[in-house]
């Protein structure tokens, strides 16, 4: 740590060192401590751009040549700031970034290096199917440059191995920094330093009202953007800023654009010896876990009674509360399949391009609101469409409304159900495993519990709440719902106002 601060400051950089100091923190690795309260916009350090580490400010794209750089695509995707850094550790002590680079880990605990074994624990979460492992080995085989190597660094320098930590660095520790026009204009880099987003942590102008993350990159080697890549953004690594860990809702510090630099300044008050968090975009477990190795558990009131059979609720009510579920579209329709709802394949393939081309999505996301996506109501419904109303439903150009009838409600009962025997393991089997071998547990295996468990709580609490619906609506049916109109088991009750049922009175 003590090197790279040295570096840091003698290259330009600037720590307030009255208010900040930099520490190991149990469990979380190097973080940032406030030395002393700190108001709201202080500026706790400062970053030059010179010292950002992107394929705009290393010079291998112009050693290689801007244009074969270019034709080998080296300016989208991470391939090339890959490439950057592993050139610039080649470099030695003569890289501008060495001894940063020499800081930074070589060794992660995401399940991108776990064992096969310690993957089957994530089976069912999406975790596995968006590691991007077989993409970024594809990407090292084509895009392979080990000409701009010295021979005898290639054997430790230029090796798939190495390639993956790059990676690793790059997904945990990168930000989205927009590019600086004039000084790329003047230095006549044009564009070079495209490259796609793929970083949670960005940096936001000064003083801007909050604005939304970045989209994320689903896949470690940031390729899959492709052509709404955004040219102004470059991804960067940004010494001192990547120091920072975060958790859930706890930002207190984020990094704003200054004039030749980037600044990271305190968002709120911090008391003398709390720590400095920076924002990941508040993830879900299953991608902190995926991204940076770790989880996020903290109390979730709405679960304190989670399970009858919980042994120690207090434990088992730890969890992420910007945890999601993911269901994918292809679920649906087999579901629909089974329960011979279904259209020729034909017909099936022609509404879901229609689906995607309104904006809709091929993954639906259940929240820890416990309420049925919109989205997958209207998915359903209009897999159920017959050919007239289908017919219609084109020609208005809108998706079915996501009005929940008794046909959908079973669909979407029998989908949660479906998701949920996704997962080898139910949630009570889960929740005792935790309970009685806590201790014994990896780390891989803690964590991949705790991603399970957070996903099954929302599955299960989802699905207790649909089921209960349809009971609710069966008994208010057969007892005539007291307005003389019956129900369809499974129908939503009518929202009534207390005015309404005044006037129907
Ligand atoms: C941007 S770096 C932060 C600095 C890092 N701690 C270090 O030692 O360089 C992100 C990494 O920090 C760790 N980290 C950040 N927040 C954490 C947290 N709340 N709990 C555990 N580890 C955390 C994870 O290993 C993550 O991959």
């Amino acid at each position: 740590m003590d090197a790279v601060l040295t570096w840091f400051t003698t290259n330009g950089g600037t720590i307030d060192s009255a208010s900040v100091g930099f520490t190991e923190f149990d469990g979380a690795g190097r973080g940032a401590a406030a030395l002393c309260d700190i108001p709201e916009g202080h500026v706790l350090f400062k970053i030059p751009r010179s010292l950002l580490l992107s394929t705009a400010t290393s010079a291998l794209p112009r050693r290689v040549g801007l244009e074969q750089w270019r034709a080998r695509k080296m300016h989208r995707g991470w391939a090339g700031l890959i490439l950057c850094m592993m050139w610039e550790t080649a470099n030695g002590a003569a890289s501008r970034w060495a001894p940063y680079l020499e800081s930074l880990p070589s060794t992660f605990d995401t399940p991108m290096f776990w064992s096969e074994e310690d993957l089957e624990e994530l089976r069912g979460t999406s975790v596995v199917e968006k590691l991007g492992k077989a993409d970024a080995e594809k990407d090292f085989s084509e895009k392979s440059r080990p000409d701009i190597f010295p021979p005898a660094t290639i054997p430790s320098f230029y090796t798939l191995e190495v390639y993956h930590i790059m990676g690793s660095r790059i997904l945990s520790r990168s930000f989205d920094v927009e590019k600086d026009e004039s000084e790329s204009e003047s230095e006549g880099e044009g564009d070079v330093g495209n490259t796609s987003s793929g970083s949670t942590m960005d940096v936001d102008e000064p003083h801007a009202p909050e604005q939304e993350d970045g989209e994320d990159s689903n896949s470690e080697n940031g390729e899959d953007e492709g052509e709404d890549e955004d040219d102004s953004i470059v991804v960067s690594m940004v010494p001192l800023a990547d120091m920072l860990n975060a958790r859930y809702e706890c930002e207190n510090a984020k990094l704003f654009y200054e004039k030749d630099a980037l600044g990271m300044m305190s968002t709120k008050p911090i008391k003398a010896g709390e720590q400095i968090w920076n924002t990941y975009g508040d993830l879900p477990n299953a991608e902190l876990l995926r991204r940076y190795g770790h989880v996020d558990l903290l109390p979730l009131t709405q679960y304190a009674d989670a399970s009858t059979s919980d042994p120690n609720p207090n434990q088992s009510a730890l969890g992420n509360p910007g945890d999601v579920v993911e269901i994918r579209a292809d679920l649906i329709l087999s579901v629909l399949n089974l329960l011979s709802q279904s259209q020729s394949e034909a017909k099936i393939k022609e509404r879901i391009d229609w689906w995607l081309e309104q904006g809709g999505d091929d993954v639906l996301i259940l929240e820890s609101d416990h309420q049925i996506p919109p989205a997958l109501i209207s998915l359903i419904r209009l897999l159920q469409l017959d050919e007239t109303d289908w017919g219609k439903t084109v020609e208005k150009d809108k998706p079915p409304k996501p009005k929940l009838d008794a046909e959908s409600m079973g669909v979407v009962i029998r989908v949660l159900e479906r998701r949920l025997g996704e997962y080898p393991t139910t949630i009570d089997a889960d929740l005792a495993l935790l309970q009685t071998a806590n201790t014994e547990l990896s780390p891989n295996k803690k964590h991949a519990l705790a991603v399970r468990i957070g996903e099954k709580r929302i599955l299960q609490r989802t699905l207790e709440d649909a089921r209960a619906r349809v009971v609710a609506a069966a008994v208010a049916a057969s007892s005539g719902n007291g307005n003389g109109k019956k129900r369809k088991a499974g129908e939503e009750p009518e929202r009534n106002t207390g005015t309404k049922t005044q006037r129907k009175r």
